[in-house]
Formats: C-alpha cells, sequence, structure tokens
C-alpha cells in the first residue's frame, strides 16, 4: 500500500522530485528520488512510505486507513506526542491528527531531507495547557533517519510509533529488546523474557531496559530491519493479533500478519524541553541482508 502513493493525482509540484498529492482528503509529500521513494503525510507528520531503491517497502500502511482529517493514519510512523497511549485524550496526543506544516525540502545525491513543524494553538492548548514548537526532520536514503525536536517548557511522554511490513507475523522475531518489559495485555504487570521475541496471538509490550538497536529478521522476506534507537527510555512491540484485528475498522481481517510495530518511546522516563534545550527522539532505520 506505501509503495502506490506515488500514483496519487498530483496538487503541487515543489521540485522534479518532490511533489504534494492527495490521498482522500489528505494531502501527502511524495518524493521520488533515483535512491529512495518516500511519502509523509502533512498530517501527524507522519512518514508513510519509506522504500530505498530495489527493496520492498520497509514500512506498512493499512489497505483500509482512512485519510480523514482529524482521524489517525494506520500505519508508517505516527508520531505519538505528548503523551502515549490513554494517559490522555485523544489518545497517543494530538500531533499525530492535527496538520503540521511543510517547512523545508532539500535534496542531494544521496537522497532527499524534509521537515516539517506544528505549534502550539488554542485547540491544544484546549488538551495540553503549554506553548511548544515541535520540529519532525526526515533524512531519507539508502538509511532513514527521524529526528523530532519539541521546542519549549515542559515534560511529557513521546513515541516514534512504527509500524514495518513484514512477510509473516509467525515468521519473525525481534531482537534487542531487553528482558523487562510492562504487560499491557495483562494490566501492565511487570516480566521478564529471554531471548527474542517472537509473535503469538496480541502482543502489546513497553520493554523498559532495552538494548540501542532493535532488530526485525523477516525470515520470509529474507531480510532484517535495524532500528537504532536514540534519546530513548523505552521500546513498545505491538501487534493486535487475529482477534483484535478483526475488530479494527481500519485493519483489514488479515492485515495484522504483515505488520510489526517497534516502536521508540520514552515512556517510562519523561523527557523534558526547556527554553535552552529541545527534547529530542530519533530512529535510524536501516536494511540488513540475510
Ligand atoms: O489504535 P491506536 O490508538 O493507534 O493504538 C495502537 C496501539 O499503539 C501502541 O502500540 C499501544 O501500546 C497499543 O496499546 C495500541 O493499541
Amino acid at each position: 500500500m506505501s509503495d502506490t502513493l506515488t500514483s496519487l493525482p498530483v496538487i503541487r509540484q515543489f521540485t522534479p522530485t518532490i511533489t504534494l498529492r492527495q490521498a482522500g482528503q489528505l494531502a501527502i509529500v511524495v518524493a521520488q528520488h533515483p535512491l529512495v521513494n518516500a511519502a509523509v503525510a502533512l498530517q501527524g507528520a507522519q512518514l508513510l512510505n519509506w522504500q530505498p531503491a530495489g527493496e520492498q517497502p520497509v514500512l506498512w500502511l493499512s489497505a483500509q486507513t482512512h485519510f480523514t482529517p482529524g482521524v489517525a493514519i494506520r500505519g508508517g510512523v505516527p508520531i505519538c506526542f505528548p503523551w502515549f497511549g490513554p494517559a490522555g485524550s485523544p489518545s497517543h496526543g494530538f500531533a499525530r491528527i492535527l496538520p503540521w506544516e511543510f517547512t523545508s525540502h532539500r535534496e542531494d545525491r544521496d537522497g532527499i531531507q524534509l521537515t516539517f513543524s506544528l505549534r502550539d494553538n488554542e485547540q491544544t492548548r484546549r488538551l495540553w495547557p503549554h506553548a511548544f514548537t515541535l520540529i519532525a526532520r526526515f533524512c531519507l536514503g539508502r538509511t532513514c533517519h527521524i529526528e523530532l525536536e519539541a521546542h519549549g517548557d515542559y515534560r511529557m511522554t513521546c513515541a516514534l510509533h512504527s509500524y514495518f511490513a513484514i512477510g509473516d507475523i509467525d515468521q519473525v522475531a525481534i531482537s534487542g529488546l531487553g528482558e523487562n518489559y510492562l504487560d499491557k495485555v495483562n494490566g501492565g504487570r511487570a516480566l521478564t523474557q529471554q531471548g527474542d521475541l517472537a509473535f503469538s496471538g496480541r502482543v502489546d509490550r513497553i520493554y523498559t531496559r532495552p538494548q540501542p538497536t532493535s532488530r526485525i529478521h523477516d525470515t520470509r522476506l529474507q531480510r532484517t530491519i535495524e532500528i537504532q534507537h536514540q534519546h530513548h527510555s523505552d521500546v513498545v512491540a505491538w501487534n493486535p493479533g487475529a482477534e483484535l484485528a478483526r475488530s479494527m475498522d481500519d485493519i483489514a481481517d488479515d492485515g495484522y500478519k504483515t505488520f510489526a510495530c517497534v516502536e521508540t518511546a520514552s515512556i517510562s522516563n519523561e523527557l523534558t524541553a526547556t527554553p535552552h534545550d529541545p527534547a529530542r527522539l530519533g530512529a535510524l532505520l536501516k536494511i540488513l541482508k540475510r
């Protein structure tokens, strides 16, 4: 699904490589570069596609996602800010359902850099009483670097809620998560695991002592996706499993089989922005061949 965004109708041409396109009622920045295809929705500054030349799409985007203002897009890399999960309303914060500004683009022979920003307004201050500027920068080429900077004076929780495309949920293992996790399927119980995570049924875990790098080992697609987490305290692993997926209108009944969320997050340790030092969260994505 994420690789079909290049055929959407063009609303505006920024450069020969970068266009603004329409998906449903939302505008999407699409970049087509010799080394990489990529797309970012203005709503949420949500990265929807990162596909280096010669590779299959790395991010999963639901074939049934809504492209409706104010409704979360299912897939890609939603930015959860200024809280994660049901800590406030709306779930995962407001940043993912608001329109961001497309502030700059740059391209060279190695790839493309796209930058977006979001500032507080009356609507956000009603939900969260802080002035803020958020900047999301995407460096897209053979690798994908996502950097989020939160300016202002506040504390918050935050996540890069990445949905990765996989061959089959029964044939992936995730390494580097560490041993300790809070099991959200079990009322948040603190549990431990040895070795890699394999999925069976619904999995929803906050790993609180992860290694700096997670790897998704995908036997079916014969590739490993590497995620280098930056400035995080936690990594979340999520897949809804068959039963929950059936109850979700924006995921096809068998859609859960082809994605795994491995989320770079700061939940157990709040991030702090001060006037002279923005809070940061980042992820560097790479594809390793088996
Ligand atoms: O449906 P959403 O609000 O996008 O949330 C999707 C999922 O996000 C995270 O992974 C949470 O840990 C899950 O509990 C949640 O179900």
